[in-house]
């Protein structure tokens, strides 16, 4: 799969000289004396300097008006879009629904399922999975198991709260709740990640393929797979993946088992049970009616576990370190959570509760503005298309940059200041400006298919948190290293004090 990446790269290899006549505006970094090189010896090989780079570049074509700029990976260029005005245009565009070269790089993991497909493959699997999770009816019953699993967490963090003044990461346990609900709600399976120890192997083994892929992506000199094979990246990353794998083979042969067994007593009136039927359910069904294979569902099941908990952690983290930083908002969320639920706080949260979130809704919108969990999307644009100006060449890798879209001081003034109020009603920010200013599930066509899932998802358990416990951080956002790794991840632990309301 990965000779692809070259064969589809051979144009633009042919017309560098003449795209880098056609970028020379946007391109912010001088050029490396030494052919070929294009920026490479710029990039930090850590991380987050990298990232604190692109971040720099965003900002420097804000201020000069022109909403983006060029990197070159050697001889391939990578044009970052960084204004919401004028993104409808391409987001929107059916014909620009292709990702770009690098999602090959999550092919070992996730094959082509949703995320990584394209064209046709991507139209039918799309139509055939939104029902899962747009059906309202369906997603009123996932409420159950995000009750459930945010009062498991609460225990765990009630283990930390015991210990006064003591700082912990709180990640592996949103994670391992987040993982439980998305396996629980979506495969019918239920990992007991939370209830197991504390590092979880399946966790452990996200965290660092999604490194390795971000590592390999801007280093051109590991795309080639008979080279990245041989090397000890490419070896750990055949590990990592067995253990991926190994747990969604698990997943599905046993709903596989079950689904058959059931089949089989359904038939019998007398017997029938009622059985809450999942996503995976609808695969298997694809598969008995020979529309899908056993491979197809496992790269759908790959998928799902990994943007159905990673994305969700990432967020529900960074939320609560970011209220934990700011004491004035956390009081305000304490008063909400105390108007709704009163002194119950055992109680389970419902719709109606959600509803009347109105704080804690401002909260986590500013919250993936301003750490949205992931911090880019790209795109192979697949005919020219002018932005800002600009023509962008068929061809060329387009990187629609959420993270730099959401810090941009012409829309968003103060825009490293972490501030709810600016999704107030009073304040509503600016559909006015620009709908595609703020936009942490992407948008068009290609947006994220568990955006109302994950919402929900959210609201449960940081609700649930924000009844009993108060956080504080100790870091500045800085100090944290963030970086983007697929997933916007922090370079050191997130460390936060648990106490009880
Ligand atoms: C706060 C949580 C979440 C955020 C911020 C988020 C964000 C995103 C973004 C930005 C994309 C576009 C990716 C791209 O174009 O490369 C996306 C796609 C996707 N998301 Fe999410 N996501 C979240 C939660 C979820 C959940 C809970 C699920 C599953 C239930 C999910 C499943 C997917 C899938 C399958 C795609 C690919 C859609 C396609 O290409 O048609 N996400 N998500």
């Amino acid at each position: 799969m990965h000779s692809c990446i070259f064969e589809s790269e051979v144009p633009i290899l042919l017309r560098h000289k003449q795209l880098q006549k056609d970028y020379q505006n946007i391109s912010l970094l001088p050029l490396s004396s030494i052919p070929l090189i294009g920026n490479i010896p710029q990039f930090d090989k850590q991380h987050h300097v990298f990232f604190q780079l692109l971040c720099r570049l965003a900002k420097q074509s804000q201020d000069e008006g022109k909403g983006l700029f060029c990197i070159w990976l050697g001889i391939t260029p990578r044009i970052f879009l960084c204004s919401g005005q004028g993104l409808e245009s391409f987001i929107n565009n059916s014909k620009q629904l292709v990702k770009s070269l690098h999602y090959t790089f999550l092919e070992p993991w996730l094959h082509t399922g949703l995320l990584t497909s394209n064209n046709d493959k991507w139209r039918s699997r799309r139509r055939l999975i939104t029902p899962s999770f747009h059906d309202t009816q369906l997603l009123y019953n996932f409420m159950n198991i995000f009750n459930e699993q945010s009062y498991i967490l609460v225990r765990r963090f009630d283990e930390y709260a015991k210990q006064e003044n003591r700082t912990h990461d709180l990640y592996p346990y949103i994670s391992a709740c987040t993982l439980d609900i998305i396996a629980e709600a979506a495969m019918g399976t239920n990992p007991n990640a939370q209830l197991n120890d504390d590092k979880n192997e399946f966790v452990q083994a996200t965290a660092r393929i999604t490194s390795i892929v971000a590592t390999r992506s801007r280093c051109p000199w590991l795309w080639p797979t008979c080279i990245f094979d041989r090397i000890p990246i490419g070896k750990e990353q055949k590990r990592v993946l067995e253990i991926l794998h190994g747990f969604s083979r698990k997943v599905i042969q046993e709903r596989l088992a079950t689904f058959n067994s059931e089949d089989v007593v359904n038939k019998n009136e007398e017997k029938k049970q009622i059985r809450r039927l999942v996503f995976l359910d609808s695969l298997i069904a694809q598969m008995h009616a020979e529309k899908l294979s056993f491979d197809d569902i496992q790269e759908e099941v790959d998928t799902f576990m990994f943007e159905g908990h990673d994305t969700t952690a990432a967020a529900i983290n960074y939320c609560c370190y970011l209220v934990g930083c700011h004491q004035d908002v956390q009081e305000k969320i304490h008063a909400e959570m105390d108007t709704i639920f009163a002194d119950d706080k055992e109680r389970a949260c419902t719709m109606e509760d959600i509803q009347q979130m109105t704080y804690l809704d401002c909260v986590i919108k500013e919250s993936l503005r301003l750490l949205p969990s992931v911090a880019h999307v790209s795109r192979q644009a697949q005919e020219d298309f002018v932005y800002h100006g600009q023509t962008i060449r068929k061809g060329t890798n387009v990187v629609i940059f959420i993270y730099g879209i959401h810090h941009d001081e012409n829309v968003f003034p103060n825009s490293e200041k972490f501030d709810p109020e600016r999704f107030s009603d009073q304040n509503l920010i600016s559909t006015e400006i620009s709908p595609f200013a703020y936009i942490p599930f992407s948008a068009g066509s290609r947006n994220c298919v568990g955006q109302r899932f994950a919402g929900l998802e959210e609201r449960v358990v940081l609700s649930t948190l924000f009844r009993r416990f108060t956080f504080h951080s100790t870091q500045t956002i800085d100090e944290l290293h963030i970086a983007t790794e697929g997933i916007l991840r922090p370079g050191v632990l997130v460390q936060m004090i648990v106490k009880r309301r």
